[in-house]
């Protein structure tokens, strides 16, 4: 557990980046730091590994105030990651991996095994290792920058907009990875972001600061999307935080229809507005208008119980039926979500104010 204690950090010039800071980043958790420009996230991450030190109160690692911990000795156990990475140019992918456990004195053989582990790890190819940092990709860089900040396996990590410099869907898939890293892995992570959207996808808390480095809210992203603190918050939470919401709204007890699904070549009974044509497998194929008279038209899937209501209504969306297919992990249709079906569990969520299982994260 990392613990803020009233924590304030004035620049020699005067500035106050941050102002009183309070808070706790829990053992194994994701707490995010988010906030617009200058308000301070950077400069109360480092303040964690001490490359800046506190002007008062103190932090405390596990109980231990780090201004007790000399740097070097902290830093072994606190990884770092960086926004472009920050590799060595000179150095290959291997070494640059290795380059703690070579620094902690580990041999170049064992520096090397764990360089290979994490590699992979990260979803890399072995054949990369060799490669220098500019013969990579700005988003394989940062997967390099994540596997080396692991490599000693450090119990804390530091991540400062380690996504911001690539395109937005590499940027999910590497948001996706560290979540799946950190279902496994368990570390405690802070992680700065100006990002809302990414706060709320990787956080299990949110800590939005406001300029003057002062704590507007400390919350679960659920929480802060269903009760922001003040207008601050509401503003920076942005206008679609109704939306964003439904993200936390599952799907498990919407109810599926079967009687609007028909084989391909279907001749019976034509009294619905559209009808679900689907392969012998069970696979979706499109709508077809009730009358028979055109498609198949586009189709939405969303799967029941691990998707989020956004998702289900994003499917509705993107059919002229106005309704969700429910498909199975191989794609199989389960059933049909009609639209009063999805609207009366909107109103559900809405009237009820707190939705309340969060769904499995990762699926948005
Ligand atoms: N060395 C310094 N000397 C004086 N002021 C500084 C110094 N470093 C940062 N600041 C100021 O402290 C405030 C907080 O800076 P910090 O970099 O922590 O903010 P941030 O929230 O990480 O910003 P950004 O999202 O733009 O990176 C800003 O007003 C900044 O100008």
């Amino acid at each position: 557990m990392i613990t803020f204690d009233a924590v304030t950090k004035r620049y020699p010039d005067g500035t106050v980046a941050v102002d009183d800071l309070t808070l706790e980043a829990p053992t194994g958790e994701i707490t995010v730091f988010v906030g617009p420009s200058g308000c301070g996230k950077t400069t109360s991450l480092r303040m964690i590994n001490r490359m800046i030190d506190a002007t008062e109160g103190s932090i405390l690692l596990d109980g231990r105030p780090v201004r007790e911990i000399d740097p070097p000795t902290l830093r072994r156990g606190i990884g770092y990651v960086i926004q472009q990475a920050g590799l060595f140019p000179h150095k290959n992918i291997v070494d640059n991996i290795a380059t703690v456990p070579r620094l902690l004195g580990w041999d170049r053989r064992k520096a090397r095994d764990r360089a290979m582990q994490l590699l992979e790890r990260v979803g890399l190819e072995p054949g990369m290792a060799e490669r220098y940092p500019f013969q990579l990709s700005g988003g394989q860089q940062q997967r390099v920058g994540v596997a080396r900040a692991l490599a000693a396996d450090p119990p804390v990590l530091l991540m400062d907009e380690p996504f911001s410099a690539v395109d937005p869907v590499v940027r999910t898939s590497l948001q996706d990875e560290l979540l799946r890293l950190q279902a496994e892995l368990h570390k405690t992570i802070v992680f700065v972001t100006h990002d809302i959207d990414e706060a709320i996808k990787l956080g299990d808390r949110v800590a939005v600061l406001r300029v003057g480095g002062r704590l507007a809210q400390l919350a679960d992203p659920e929480t802060l999307l269903a009760q922001p603190t003040d207008d601050f918050v509401r503003e920076f939470l942005g206008h679609d935080r109704g939306i964003r919401r439904l993200q936390f709204v599952p799907t498990d007890g919407l109810p599926l229809r079967s009687g609007l699904t028909v084989p391909e070549g279907y001749d019976g009974d034509r009294s619905e507005p559209w009808l679900l044509t689907v392969t012998p497998d069970g696979r979706p194929v499109g709508w077809v208008p009730g009358d028979g008279k055109g498609g198949p038209e586009p189709f939405g899937t969303f799967r029941p119980g691990l998707d989020s209501m956004r998702a289900a209504l994003d499917a509705a969306l993107l059919s002229p039926s106005g309704c969700a297919v429910a498909v199975d992990d191989d794609g199989r249709v389960l059933g049909v979500a009609t639209r009063d079906d999805l609207d009366a569990a909107l109103t559900g969520a809405v009237d009820g104010g707190r939705p309340h299982a969060r769904p499995e994260r990762g699926h948005e």
